[in-house]
């Protein structure tokens, strides 16, 4: 009997997922044997070297790829492309250079066709809470990077998704940009529960952010570990021992 109660506990389940690239004689093998599972609500972060597929497995849980092995469910339900309530985020932040600040963070209610009148209500709200409202009136050449980021993350809110998967989101930020933006996406996550995947090279942002931290090993991308990290998520966590404790036995693990 298939266990209902226990897909559906989960936000995102996987399987023995197995992905390749290309086919016979070019044919990559970027994911092999992947499984777990992400409870709704929660963060979780994927972490491993360069070419260890977690770019690639972040585009299979957004349904952009397909054409792989074993089994991907979302909220339940196998992932297909264009599910609504997926966001997903690139490094580049997709945002169109011709449009407003404004005009760039209601793009996927345009899309959509959503009444101006509740667009309106909805913009104005995601501005104002990341800091964007005095902005909406500029073109993304005139921000700055931290705040190029917070306008492809209020699209992404805009549209009220319960998954939010994000490739590396901060890796072109300094530090204390950095730093301000995981706080203000922690803010976000504690007030709307969304469940929160995010692939990043920083281990300390790994450990701030991953309730759940996917370690994965290169060629081909397989899971070295998987850690849970039940504080990640609370403001103080990067202050204390523990933080520093987890940080190093993932550098140790991703040194080996
Ligand atoms: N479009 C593609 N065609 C063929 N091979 C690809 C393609 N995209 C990625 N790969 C290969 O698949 C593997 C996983 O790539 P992926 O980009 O998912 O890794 P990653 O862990 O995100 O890497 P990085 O940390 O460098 O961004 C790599 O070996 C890569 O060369």
């Amino acid at each position: 009997m298939i266990d209902q109660g226990a897909s559906h506990a989960a936000m995102v389940r996987v399987t023995e997922l197995a992905f390749n690239y290309g086919e016979k004689d070019s044919r990559v093998q970027a994911l092999r044997d992947i499984s777990f599972a992400i409870p709704r609500g929660s963060t979780c972060a994927i972490i491993g070297p360069s070419g260890s597929g977690k770019s690639t497995l972040l585009y299979l849980l957004s349904g952009l790829l397909e054409g792989y092995s074993g089994q991907v469910l979302v909220d339940g339900d196998r992932v297909y492309r264009g599910r609504r309530e997926t966001a997903l985020i690139l490094q580049d932040h997709g945002l169109l250079p011709w449009k407003k600040v404004w005009d760039n963070a209601a793009l996927g209610l345009d899309i959509r066709k959503v009444p101006e009148n509740i667009k309106r209500e909805k913009i104005s709200a995601i501005l104002k809470e990341l800091g964007l409202w005095e902005m909406k009136d500029r073109y993304p050449s005139q921000l700055s990077g931290g705040q190029r980021q917070r306008v492809g993350i209020a699209r992404a809110l805009a549209l009220d998704p319960d998954l939010l998967l994000m490739d590396e989101p901060f890796s072109s930020l300094d530090a204390l940009t950095r730093e301000a933006l995981q706080k203000q996406l922690l803010h976000i996550w504690l007030k709307d529960r969304i469940t929160i995947m995010l692939v990043t090279h920083s281990i300390e942002e790994a450990v701030f952010l991953g309730q759940k931290i996917i370690v994965l090993s290169a060629h081909p991308g397989r899971i070295a570990k998987i850690v849970d990290n039940p504080r990640a998520g609370t403001p103080e966590y990067r202050k204390n021992q523990e933080f520093y404790q987890m940080a190093t036995g993932l550098r140790e693990l991703l040194e080996q």
